[in-house]
């Protein structure tokens, strides 16, 4: 386990878009200036698609050289090419459509349609390999240090399509899976796992709204991450909560002071 995760809570969920918008462009603009381009997971849900619409609005945006951005993502559901509720369709209608990213950068995970067809493992195989192939040596492993990973956190504690008790939460071996019977709908997703989650060098966890407080409050005292899977996603270098009040509301006071009241 690294250091603590740090949090921060903002008054509401519409004002921690965009104070996360805005600390991820200067993520983005600082790995740029330090490593030459950035590598940044994605996550799907409303909180990262918020997160994400409020980057497009922002004038700051120019600042990201966008042609140096490599852009993963922590699951997927598993429906056709150009689904609205794909997460790679709902993450380009928020920002991407409207940034000049190279296409070969954008690794979008396989859709129900593609190449692999309705087998979602050979599909989770494949983006396992292309991980694999975008690691360099001093990455140590099979996926590369993403800069930044983004989780929404579910209600049942589940990040990405790490749902409590599923086969997909114990997996300790392969970074991508398949995922069926997810109580989420769709049922069928593919999913980084844990152990591709933590080889990022910072992983961010949204959440925002009543619904989160119960979630947070049991990732954030010591729940074991089979049960919490949010409990086991944590950063090589660090880990943020980043909440809304109400998401915060069950959280011992003790471990976090407002950043907007
Ligand atoms: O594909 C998905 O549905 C997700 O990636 C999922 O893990 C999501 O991030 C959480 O369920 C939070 O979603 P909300 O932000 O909408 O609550």
């Amino acid at each position: 386990m690294t250091a603590a995760p740090q949090l921060v809570v903002h008054r509401d969920k519409d004002l921690m878009a965009q104070a996360a918008a805005a600390r991820l462009i200067t993520k983005i603009v600082d790995a740029q200036a330090a490593r030459g381009s950035a590598s940044v997971v994605l996550t799907g849900g409303r909180n990262g698609n918020g997160l994400l619409a409020a980057l497009s609005s922002s004038p700051a945006r120019d600042a990201i050289d966008w042609s140096r951005l490599d852009l993963w993502w922590g699951d997927e559901r598993f429906l056709p090419a150009g689904d609205p509720e794909r997460n790679v369709t709902q993450a380009r209608e928020a920002l991407l459509d409207a940034v000049p990213l190279d296409p070969a950068r954008v690794h979008a995970m396989p859709a129900s349609d593609g190449p692999y067809g309705s087998d979602v493992e050979a599909a989770a195989a494949a983006y396992a390999a292309e991980l694999a192939a975008a690691a360099r040596p001093e990455d140590h492993g099979p996926v590369p240090t993403f800069d930044v990973l983004m989780l929404g956190v579910g209600p049942d504690t589940h990040v990405a399509s790490l749902f409590p008790e599923l086969p997909a939460v114990r997996e300790t071996q392969r970074t991508v899976v398949g995922v069926h019977g997810a109580p989420k709908p769709p049922p069928t997703r593919i999913s980084l796992t844990l152990p591709a989650i933590r080889a990022a060098r910072e992983v961010w966890l949204l959440a925002a709204g009543e619904d989160k407080a119960k979630a947070a409050e049991i990732a954030l005292s010591g729940a074991g991450e089979i049960q919490a899977p949010a409990a086991g996603a944590y950063g090589r270098a660090r880990t943020l909560w980043l909440l809304d009040a109400a998401a915060a509301s069950e959280l011992p006071r003790e471990l976090y002071r407002p950043a907007s009241a």
